[in-house]
């Protein structure tokens, strides 16, 4: 394969901090920050003013939030009648029965509408599917609301501008979030995130919507997929898939895969689209069972296939023309308020280990076990997260296993299972240590105190080592990312923290070219390879997790592999193979990926380009020379680029692996999640009612990826780490040490006794 040639220059980066002559302060009580946080239309007057960060130089921003921010929302132009609103409010019940019975009406032909259990799709469904009833009944609420906005744009009531603020006030939707009763001193945090932010009670909870750096980009302002900037159709997902990236394999000269693995444990965490299904939870198919579209009157109103073509070079040879794909659920707005769609996320925004306690109390209680731990299934004596009564993998063989997890999706990948296993072990390490220290306490003090300690563990690893790893320096500098020498400061209680679409569409998707088409597992007795595993062979079939050696060997498999770089190359495991299951083909997930940015209505790359101060590419050419070409063959025009695939195609930031754009994005995200989180791990007890104290913050901040793995795979074939848990270990300087080195050290746990 050829690679596609790197670009020398990357155009307009020299923009993105240029030396103007910064304002002293902001007018207007516009705030100065990062551009990705102010898009043009929340800068105070025309002129777009700088302003000095400590660090660098920013933008004063009437909000510094996000583009509907609460300033903008009072400005409504237009007037509407109580008359209209009752007549929205009666239109969008009606429509929501008729569309209800409609998809009903479907379900009476499950031939063709939904999912066949044995085919690939059936994986895609695996990996977003939610069993909690209320984010159905939410998702209702959502939709009446989005089509009250769409009656009121109908009948000329409301400005385009207006829709994409939001109503709210007298124009309060049919339905409202329901909105919590709050402890606002509680030591631990929610299970379902609600509380965190006091004054907006909702924010980061689950079943909330995404938010979103730039208004969206759909084709009625409301919901509908974007188009080309000429009107028509954007090119079918899948042919942007299979003409613009390639198989390929790059390694990464520094990451190791577990980089790569961490990197969706995180995603697990803080992002899981709750996609549309059948109602009774089936999964709603868009194809005919030979692979062909469905005709329209056939598909449910959330169907969005992907169209291949019959010329397809790779799903032709087994006559596909239609790939499967279904829209995320609108979820209601916190304020009541009405406007574009919004999609919900079925987990907690905060990145607070909710795949592994669950988001709900009722799945919580599914999870926990006596004395203060968390379930687990005794394997011969290796403890593994206890076995799932649903069918939540694919592998249908005796003795197949399959796990439970807080997100029900901890199958995906073997890998996966396995950080799913090391974070289940070190609660339950904690919880037994902690019982013994403090012989007073009952079960749900060492419960709550163990998870407590394990969420700030997680925190202190994304923002200590992973995170400097993908961003570089220069970001984690501006974005005040990097962990604090004792307390942080900075918290900001109108910040809301929720993941923006485009991080979760997009930007943090990046990790999907970062994956290598096999998993090494070396044989450390005899210095080989044990075995060579193709991907798709380990999704939703976790079965090898059983055999005593496996967990130790891939452990030690993912920190000496090399992970891939970021670039458009992307496995076929992921493009052609993915949940093939017992089939010939699998699905492609980065027509998925195109395709989901398009159903939650994000700007094409070029936007997000302008956003962060760089030029828009206004002609092909401005591209690598094959990419230039192999774009064109697609787009229309640059403008029409999907945010995805716009990002791939960048040179990495100084120090880090993702281009700017995405950079920005994941950036300004994980800033949010540290600012706008009230329990965040480093907060002190002015903030954080569940603060460490400094000698304990101190012992929680030595912790690496390392040291937890260290300390919870099995001992039997891995006994020394790299001190660099996500770098290559064949690098200088970080080859594996004992286990028992200082350089992997330990929190004393003593700290954690109640004098
Ligand atoms: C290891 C193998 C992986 C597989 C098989 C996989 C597969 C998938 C699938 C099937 C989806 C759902 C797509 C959709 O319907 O929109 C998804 C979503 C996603 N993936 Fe991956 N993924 C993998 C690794 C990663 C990595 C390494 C990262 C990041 C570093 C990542 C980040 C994401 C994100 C952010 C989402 C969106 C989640 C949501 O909001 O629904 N994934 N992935
Ligand atoms: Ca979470």
């Amino acid at each position: 394969h050829t690679r596609v040639e790197r670009r020398h220059v990357t155009r307009g980066q020299e923009h993105l901090h240029k030396q103007e002559p910064p304002c002293a302060s902001c007018p207007r009580n516009g705030r100065c920050v990062p551009k990705v946080q102010c898009p043009a239309h929340l800068r105070p007057g025309s002129n777009n003013p700088s302003c000095h960060m400590d660090n660098f130089v920013g933008v004063c921003c009437l909000t510094g939030r996000q583009h509907a921010g609460e300033h903008e929302r009072k400005s409504r132009t237009s007037s509407i009648s109580v008359e209209d609103i009752k007549l929205s409010h009666d239109h969008s019940r009606r429509k929501l029965a008729q569309w209800m019975s409609n998809a009903e009406k479907l379900a009476d032909k499950p031939v063709h509408t939904i999912v066949n259990t044995t085919t690939p799709s059936f994986g895609h469904h695996l990996s977003v599917v939610t069993y909690d009833p209320r984010a159905n009944k939410l998702g209702r609420g959502g939709l009446m609301n989005l089509f009250a906005a769409q009656d009121l744009k109908a009948r000329d009531a409301v400005t385009d501008d207006d829709l994409l603020l939001g109503l709210t006030g007298e124009t309060d939707g049919p339905f409202c979030f329901p909105q919590p009763v709050c402890q606002p001193n509680s030591r631990y945090r929610s299970i379902s995130g609600e509380c965190n932010s006091l004054n907006f009670p909702t924010w980061g909870a689950v079943h909330t919507g995404f938010e979103r750096l730039l208004p969206p980009d759909y084709n009625d302002g409301t919901w509908a997929i974007r188009k080309a900037k000429s009107g028509l159709p954007l090119p079918s997902a899948r042919l942007v898939s299979s003409t613009l990236l390639l198989d390929g394999s790059h390694p990464s000269p520094t990451h190791n895969l577990m980089f790569m693995q961490f990197g969706q444990f995180i995603a697990h965490d803080t992002s899981a689209g709750v996609v549309f299904n059948t109602g009774n939870g089936s999964a709603i198919s868009c194809c005919t069972e030979s692979g062909s579209l469905l005709p329209p009157e056939l598909q449910h109103f959330a169907c969005a296939p992907i169209v291949a073509a019959t010329d397809d070079p790779f799903y032709s040879d087994f006559g596909q023309t239609c790939l499967n794909f279904v829209r995320v659920q609108i979820a209601p707005a916190s304020d009541c308020s009405i406007g574009y769609g919004k999609q919900m996320n079925g987990v907690t925004h905060f990145a607070d280990l909710s795949h592994i306690y669950g988001s709900s109390r009722e799945k919580l209680s599914s999870l926990r076990a006596a004395e203060g731990l968390l379930n687990t299934f005794n394997d011969y004596g290796r403890e593994l997260p206890p076995l799932t009564e649903r069918k939540e993998c694919m592998s249908v063989a005796e003795g197949a296993a399959c796990f439970e997890s807080g997100d029900n999706h901890g199958n995906q990948i073997i890998s996966l299972t396995v950080l799913h296993t090391i974070f289940t072990r070190e609660h339950n390490r904690i919880a037994k240590a902690l019982a013994v220290l403090n012989p007073g306490w009952d079960e749900d003090t060492v419960f709550f105190e163990a998870r407590r300690i394990l969420q700030a563990e997680f925190q202190h690893i994304i923002y200590n080592e992973w995170l400097p790893l993908l961003l570089g320096p220069q970001l984690m500098n501006i974005f005040n990312l990097s962990p604090a020498p004792e307390y942080a400061s900075g918290y900001d209680p109108g910040l809301n923290p929720s993941l923006t679409s485009e991080f979760s569409t997009a930007a943090m998707r990046f990790g999907h070219s970062v994956i290598d088409g096999k998993l090494i597992i070396p044989s450390p007795a005899r210095g080989g390879i044990y075995e060579t595993i193709s991907i798709p062979e380990v999704m939703f079939q976790p079965t090898r997790m059983r055999l005593k050696h496996f967990l130790d060997r891939l452990l030690i498999g993912l920190a000496s592999q090399p992970m891939q770089t970021v670039d458009p190359f992307v496995t076929e495991g992921l493009t052609r193979y993915m949940f093939h299951g017992g089939n010939p083909y699998g699905i492609d997930l980065a027509s998925i990926n195109i395709q989901r940015g398009r159903d939650h209505g994000v700007r094409s790359y070029n936007d997000y380009r302008r956003l962060i101060g760089l030029q828009p590419y206004l002609e092909f050419q401005e591209f690598s020379l094959s990419a230039a070409q192999r774009l064109s063959t697609v787009y229309e025009r640059p403008e029409d680029i999907d945010l995805w695939i716009g990002g791939l195609l960048e040179e990495p930031v100084e120090g880090g692996i993702v281009g700017p754009v995405f950079a920005n994005i994941i950036a300004d995200q994980f800033a949010k999640l540290k600012r706008g989180d009230r329990y965040f791990y480093e907060y002190g007890p002015d903030i954080n009612p569940g603060a460490f104290t400094p000698s304990q913050l101190a012992e929680i901040k030595k912790v690496t990826i390392s040291r937890l793995i260290c300390d919870n795979s099995d001992g039997i074939e891995l006994f020394s780490q790299p001190p660099a848990g996500f770098l290559r270990a064949d690098l200088l300087g970080n080859e594996q040490v004992p286990c028992s080195s200082a350089r992997i050290p330990s929190m004393d746990l003593n700290r954690f006794k109640e004098m």
